[in-house]
């Protein structure tokens, strides 16, 4: 299953996508010839994932150039479609100045992709060691291959366990109010034959309480250089919980959602979406009318209430003093993290 393709003419130039916005009822290719296009399916989620933005930010500056278009305006407005991800600015960016540098656009954001894809494969082997024998994850939102290169990045740790017979359970919070989690992490794992069920987001507090989770994964949209966190909204309070219950609270990034630029989680612009998105269930109010909603995607976590970070240069753990100092070795080295 491919999030996002690149057509080459006579197909393309264009950006083929798996419109999200559709699944898991419906696999619709959208075809997307113009950055507006793509800056429309980027606002509109139907290709979202911080690594696969970053993915799609490269391969949008490339389109421009293929087209002939403003190269440069073309970055800028897929940079500023949504506001939290850091790989978004981060891929347009790289692919923009490969440009001005005179080097293939194209041929950068097919680099892009290939680390994205080599980066998962390596984030999983990290997360294994983490990960106990009979273990049941929790995990919240959607971070596979709709997310990111390969499997993804918390996704290919739960690929990776369920692989080496690990993974006894994986709960799947719904992740309101666009269920990215019901329709597409659900939709991941019957595809890898995972066993998983699906639950409201309000309903994680009390598997804590009866001792059913065993680790909670997570994924990153950008993290600050005290490792404060920020991922999907409801990730926050999966930490306390965590930490409350004792229970290791680990996220899974590249090092492409690292932002050396914000200092702290309070440098990190929270994305405000449209609150229909909230009072609207199924295309249904389900508040009075023209009742006001608050509506923010994500959250942000602390850093002492992670546990670990999980890039494809190794484990993070407060063991080496929180800094951003990766481990290096192998993932066996980091077994005993
Ligand atoms: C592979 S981490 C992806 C990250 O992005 C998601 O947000 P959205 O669905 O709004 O793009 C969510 O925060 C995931 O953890």
């Amino acid at each position: 299953m491919k999030a996002l393709r690149w057509l080459d003419p006579p197909e393309g130039p264009a950006i083929a996508l798996l419109d999200q916005t559709r699944l898991p009822d419906e696999e619709v290719t959208l075809v997307c010839r113009d950055v507006p296009s793509l800056v429309a399916a980027i606002r509109s989620l139907a290709v979202r994932g911080a690594p696969l933005l970053g993915i799609a930010g490269g391969y949008g500056v490339a389109l421009a150039a293929a087209l002939g278009t403003d190269v440069q305006a073309a970055a800028e407005e897929v940079i500023r479609a949504r506001p939290t991800a850091v790989n978004l600015g981060w891929g347009a960016r790289r692919v923009l100045s490969a440009y001005a540098e005179g080097r293939d656009p194209l041929a950068e954001a097919h680099a892009i992709a290939a680390e994205e894809d080599e980066a998962s494969g390596r984030m999983g082997e990290y997360g294994l060691t983490l990960v106990p024998d009979g273990a049941r994850v929790l995990t919240h939102c959607n971070t596979g291959a709709l997310a990111a290169g390969g499997h993804g990045t918390a996704f290919a740790l739960v690929v990776a366990a369920h692989r080496a017979g690990r993974l006894k359970h994986l709960w799947v919070d719904e992740t309101r109010p666009l269920l990215q989690g019901a329709r597409l992490t659900a939709y991941e794992a019957r595809r890898h034959g995972i066993p998983y069920a699906v639950l409201p987001d309000n309903a994680a507090g009390s598997l804590f309480a009866a001792g059913e989770v065993d680790l909670v994964v997570v994924g990153a949209d950008r993290i600050a250089r005290d490792h404060s966190v920020a991922n999907k909204i409801g990730t926050y309070p999966l930490a306390v919980l965590a930490h409350h219950h004792g229970v290791p609270f680990v996220v899974v990034a590249p090092t492409s959602t690292f932002d050396p630029d914000a200092r702290t989680g309070g440098d990190i612009p929270i994305e405000r979406r449209d609150p229909a998105e909230v009072t609207f269930i199924g295309g249904r109010r389900v508040v009075p009318e023209e009742s006001p909603a608050y509506n923010p995607a994500f959250d942000v976590t602390p850093g002492h209430l992670v546990t670990a970070i999980v890039t494809e240069q190794g484990v993070i753990t407060r063991a080496n003093g929180g800094n951003l100092g990766l481990l290096g070795g192998t993932a066996s080295d980091n077994a005993g993290q």
